[in-house]
């Protein structure tokens, strides 16, 4: 059998996409065959899938209550599930633009299963609204022997954000950060940050399902969240934006009090009919 597939990226958070869009050519999407797909050496090599399908041919409580005609159904490489992908959505957007599955010149929705979010254009830039987030407290992560304390933000997926001298006390992080398990029953994904100048930040980022990958858009959001707070630097508006650079490129974090919005580039780079024969 056949099927098509594209590949994209955003800030090199890279995805195999895997369009099915009445819900008919990957039945439940099985989670070993989105890990071989996902496999550097010996698959095509992504941080995850993206399946493009009707809102209406998932039968998810998220995908009965969008108000968008596609949904996005995120996996991890390890053929995990997640709530929510920032570069991902940002990718998603892309395709369906220039698919011409939507207007191109209006905003685009996208359900997932942390909600509805808002995709909008502008050239390269891809902007979202991820929506609400939540600040709870502080646990340790630990590498290499290391031991730091991490701010626990949400924002759609659990994050640990933790600031260090510099990116490079993380380590290889070949393996994933010890992190306590009360805090994060279901994993999470872990920040670094490093400080550049006023309202600009390095992180690297060990992701739930995944491991280092060289962007995550939530990650990114979580940090800017997190550093904003620490800052001080909502203004009298409620409002202010970090650059938060990331080992494949730079995204823009705008926090406000209620949202928090995600900017950056997302790129097709390749497309194509596929048959799976490994
Ligand atoms: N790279 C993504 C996040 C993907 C999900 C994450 N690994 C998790 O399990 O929560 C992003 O751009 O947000």
């Amino acid at each position: 059998m056949t099927f098509p597939w594209l590949k994209g990226h955003g800030t090199e958070n890279d995805f195999v996409l895997l369009p099915d869009h009445d819900g008919t050519v990957h039945g439940d999407l099985d989670p070993a065959f989105v890990a071989a797909l996902c496999a550097r050496r010996t698959g095509l090599g992504a941080d995850g899938v993206l399946r493009v399908v009707r809102s209406a041919a998932l039968d998810v409580p998220e995908a009965a209550a969008s108000a968008g005609e596609w949904f996005m159904d995120y996996r991890n490489a390890d053929g995990s599930v997640s709530e929510m992908c920032g570069n991902g959505v940002r990718v998603f957007a892309r395709h369906l633009i220039d698919a011409g599955l939507v207007p191109a010149d209006a905003p685009v929705v996208v359900g997932t299963r942390d909600g509805d979010k808002v995709v909008t254009v502008d050239g390269d830039q891809l902007s979202v609204d991820m929506g609400g987030y939540d600040v709870r407290g502080t646990s340790k992560v630990e590498v290499d022997g290391r031991v730091w304390e991490a701010q626990d933000v949400r924002t759609g997926n659990p994050h640990a954000v933790t600031f260090v001298d510099t990116l490079a006390d993380a380590g290889t992080l070949l393996r994933a950060p010890s992190y306590d398990t009360a805090t994060y029953p279901d994993g999470v994904n872990v920040e670094f940050v490093e400080r550049v100048a006023d309202h600009h930040v390095a992180m690297r980022v060990h992701e739930r399902g995944s491991g280092e990958t060289r962007s995550c858009g939530t990650g990114a959001c979580a940090v800017g969240i997190a550093t904003a707070l620490a800052d001080h630097a909502l203004d009298a508006a409620g409002s202010t934006t970090y650059r938060v650079d990331v080992p494949g490129g730079t995204l823009n974090i705008t926090v406000e009090p209620t949202r928090v919005v995600l900017a950056g580039p997302a790129r097709i780079v390749a497309t194509g009919e596929m048959e799976w024969i490994a």
